[in-house]
């Protein structure tokens, strides 16, 4: 693929996940933190993006939280079509956007509704990093810990860290090659930069924020809600 071609950018949303790890009544995306729905704050930040010609939320088929939870947003822009699988819902997303007009060398930049916490100058620097880039790439960090490989509830062996990074969200590629790399992947990968390696590919790192963390456990939405009454973090 040409990396010159002019490319409009997109941001997918996937927001058809259950939050069975967060310990919320209902979807962890419509739980309130600082005043409104996890995902209405996800919108909020990527709306600020000005390159992104348009975002698309994924929900599931039995959804009835969204227009409430985020009043205003254009409906135009949300599909029911969430899978069972993160994968399965990103790749239903991607037909959609075919299906509003978006092209195979697009861009689509990929994030997940429950990190709430994305900031535009975050994903302007994944845009300025990859959009030249004949792949793509991901927001990411280095990991800082020891890591552990966990053996019957004990310490099986410390694994080496050298070289890791913890893969974030937004994950940006180009609409053909990730649409073909998460049908080839199938249900399982638990991320699109995941699909685009099985195809031979390596996506740049692009430095995230620890502050972009996934609300997963019942303890991150205090710990989001301390963090976006606050704007100086
Ligand atoms: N079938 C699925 C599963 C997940 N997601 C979305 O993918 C993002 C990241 O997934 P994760 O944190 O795993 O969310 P859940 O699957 O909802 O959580 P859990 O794994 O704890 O059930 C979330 O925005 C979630 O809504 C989705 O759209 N469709
Ligand atoms: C895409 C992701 O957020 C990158 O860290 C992560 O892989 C999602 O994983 P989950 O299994 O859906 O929690």
């Amino acid at each position: 693929m040409p990396i010159d071609i002019p490319s409009d950018c997109y941001a997918l949303i996937p927001c058809a996940g259950v939050g069975s790890r967060a310990g919320v009544d209902g979807p962890k995306q419509y739980h309130p933190v600082a005043g409104r729905a996890v995902v209405a704050h996800t919108l909020a930040a990527l709306g600020q993006v000005t390159r992104l010609r348009a975002m698309l939320v994924v929900l599931s088929a039995d959804d009835t939280q969204f227009e409430s939870a985020v009043p205003g947003f254009d409906a135009a822009w949300v599909a029911r079509a969430g899978g069972s699988t993160r994968a399965r819902t990103v790749l239903a997303g991607l037909h959609e956007l075919r299906r509003r007009g978006a092209c195979e060398h697009d861009w689509v930049l990929v994030h997940d509704a429950a990190r709430c916490l994305i900031r535009p100058e975050w994903v302007d620097r994944l845009i300025d990093a990859c959009s030249g880039d004949p792949v793509g790439g991901l927001l990411a960090l280095p990991v800082a810990d020891t890591l552990k490989q966990s053996h019957e509830g004990r310490v099986g062996s410390t694994v080496d860290r050298t070289g890791k990074w913890a893969a974030q969200t937004p994950q940006m590629f180009r609409l053909g090659l990730l649409d073909a790399a998460l049908a080839a992947a199938g249900a399982a990968v638990t991320d699109e930069s995941s699909a685009i390696e099985a195809l031979g590919h390596a996506p740049r790192l692009v430095r995230g924020d620890f502050c972009n963390f996934k609300l997963t456990w019942p303890e991150d939405f205090a710990l989001a809600q301390r963090l976006l009454h606050r704007s100086d973090v």
